[in-house]
């Protein structure tokens, strides 16, 4: 694999080149937020997602990531609030995308039956909580279903202007159940009193992106 060195700054971590073929596991909620919070988080449905990102990927890393559906000027997603573990896969997702990626620490445990899989992750920035979450699925046996998407993200650092990627992949996608604690004094703690509608499990999923 080769690595591009984004910035001639030295301390800037490389990373790929776009795009990435990125293979691994996806836990997701929908929320709906009732209130206007500011100007990139209007009222609406969010999906809240922690994704682990594996073995054979360029970056192998954990992520927490907060989006939504916009329509306008293309019908995307649109990532509000995201956090990694991987200081190369925020260089690439902030230099390649424009996507906001900041650092946490994540911890993930897993228990798997005979059917049933039960998986919590928890996810700290600075030694103070942002999310706990909780779920029970058993996608590992319901066949894999194609998908196909786009991001669009407002410029952020260098970019002049908006940043519009595509993905598409497959993984076997089930219903799942979950229970989510966010930290009210967090930075998401603007989703705290939002109303779980939701729950969803990727297992084994292989997407490229970019
Ligand atoms: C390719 C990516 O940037 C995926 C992600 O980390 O959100």
């Amino acid at each position: 694999m080769t690595s591009l060195d984004p910035t001639p700054d030295a301390g800037t971590p490389t990373y790929p080149p776009a795009p990435w073929t990125m293979d691994g596991q996806l836990w997701l909620s929908l929320f709906r937020v009732g209130h206007d919070v500011d100007e990139r988080r209007p009222r609406g449905v969010y999906g809240v997602a922690l994704v682990s990102y594996e073995e054979p990927s360029p970056l192998t890393y954990s992520e927490l990531l907060v989006a939504r559906v916009v329509k306008d000027p293309v019908k995307a997603v649109s990532i509000t609030d995201i956090w990694v573990d991987s200081p190369a896969s925020v260089a690439g997702g902030r230099g390649l995308w424009a996507i906001p990626k900041e650092l946490a620490d994540f911890r993930r445990t897993s228990e798997r039956g005979t059917v049933r899989e039960r998986t919590s992750w928890s996810v700290d920035v600075d030694g103070r909580p942002v999310v706990r979450a909780r779920f029970t699925d058993a996608s590992h046996v319901v066949p894999r279903v194609r998908f196909k998407g786009a991001t669009w993200q407002p410029p952020i650092d260098d970019h002049r202007d908006p940043v519009t990627a595509t993905l598409t992949g497959s993984a076997k996608a089930a219903p799942c159940r979950s229970a989510w604690e966010v930290a009210p004094d967090g930075p998401l703690g603007w989703l705290a009193g939002a109303r779980r509608l939701a729950s969803f499990r990727q297992t084994g999923f292989r997407m490229t992106f970019g």
